[in-house]
């Protein structure tokens, strides 16, 4: 998903909810109480989050540390391997809580040699297949589970995806080999598990722009993402992820220094109304929105804008 920079303003429909999840989400808010929100299955577009009560515009609604997240190769200053935060010095950690929290995967990771992977996706442009090396080394480390993305929706895949993703899944798999790590810790690494996680890492990543701005401001003001500056990274959440998209949003995902997600309310939102984000450039015209829409996430769009040909 791409960060929203322009964003238009006028108000769209609600499905209605029809059953109520509860899931344990480990994330926290602006206030002590539980965020304002819920998760539940809707008869149009899967699972959806709706507000539990009106939320003003600017309402930090709550925030999300990533499952995964990787620095993207392109960044043009060198970033925290654990957070994304822009370094100031030479370690590949901005403090000692970011490299005592990775220091595991981290080590897997200096382990192997990642040469030819490494130019595999550089070669092809693919920015996804390190989110799963990543992915790979928590696994492997113990601080993450093989299953961990599971409740994620997938992407379908055509016949030519799957076999770029197979040369992907051997580079990936020999890169471990090669190493120190048994066969045992790497049982979970199939050919199915790697593209089962690429699919739902293509429809539920986000690309990470920081904000620019003082962070009283960043925090306070609605429209913060507008000045957002290039990628650092990519991440997937869960809770995030189960944001639909709308090209008027009411809500919006910002990252001040970190690949911490803070989700904003855009406008005031009714109690019982759906929160959308944009996952894409909400300027573009309706053809161009609906193509990117479709070829990037798969779906025909059905939001209020759309429907009404803007
Ligand atoms: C990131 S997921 C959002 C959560 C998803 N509804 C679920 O159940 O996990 C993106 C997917 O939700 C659906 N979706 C999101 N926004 C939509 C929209 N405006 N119109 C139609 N489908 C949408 C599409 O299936 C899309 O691939």
């Amino acid at each position: 998903m791409a960060v929203p920079l322009r964003l238009a303003s006028s108000r769209f429909f609600f499905p209605k909810p029809l059953h109520i999840f509860s899931f344990s989400f480990s994330f926290s808010t602006s206030s002590p109480s539980p965020p304002p929100i819920r998760v539940s299955l809707t008869d149009s577009v899967g699972r959806a989050v709706f507000a539990t009560r009106p939320i003003p515009s600017g309402y930090l609604i709550h925030t999300a540390q990533p499952a995964v997240c990787h620095p993207s190769p392109s960044a043009l200053h060198p970033v925290c391997y654990s957070c994304l935060s822009t370094l100031s010095q030479r370690s590949p950690f901005c403090s000692h809580h970011c490299h005592q929290r990775s220091k595991e995967y981290y080590d897997v990771e200096m382990k192997a040699n990642w040469e030819d992977f490494d130019d595999y996706c550089r070669n092809r442009g693919l920015k996804y297949p390190f989110l799963v090396k990543r992915l790979a080394c928590m696994i492997i480390s113990g601080v993450a589970k093989s299953d961990s993305l599971d409740i994620l929706q997938p992407a379908t895949l055509t016949p030519e995806m799957i076999f770029e993703m197979e040369e992907g899944f051997t580079l990936l798999r020999n890169a471990f080999t090669k190493t120190l790590v048994s066969d045992e810790q790497i049982a979970f690494l199939t050919k199915q598990w790697y593209i089962s996680v690429l699919a739902r890492i293509r429809i539920n990543a986000f690309r990470i722009e920081l904000a620019s701005g003082s962070y009283e401001d960043l925090l306070s003001s609605a429209f913060a993402s507008v000045e957002a500056e290039t990628a650092v990274g990519n991440a997937v959440y869960i809770l995030p992820s189960f944001y639909n998209h709308d090209c008027d949003p009411n809500a919006h995902i910002i990252w001040i220094d970190s690949a911490e997600a803070k989700l904003k309310a855009l406008r005031d939102i009714d109690e019982g109304e759906e929160m959308r984000i944009c996952y894409i450039d909400a300027s573009l015209n309706r053809d161009a929105r609906r193509e990117l829409l479709f070829r990037g996430f798969g779906f025909q769009c059905n939001c209020s804008r759309c429907l009404h040909g803007d």
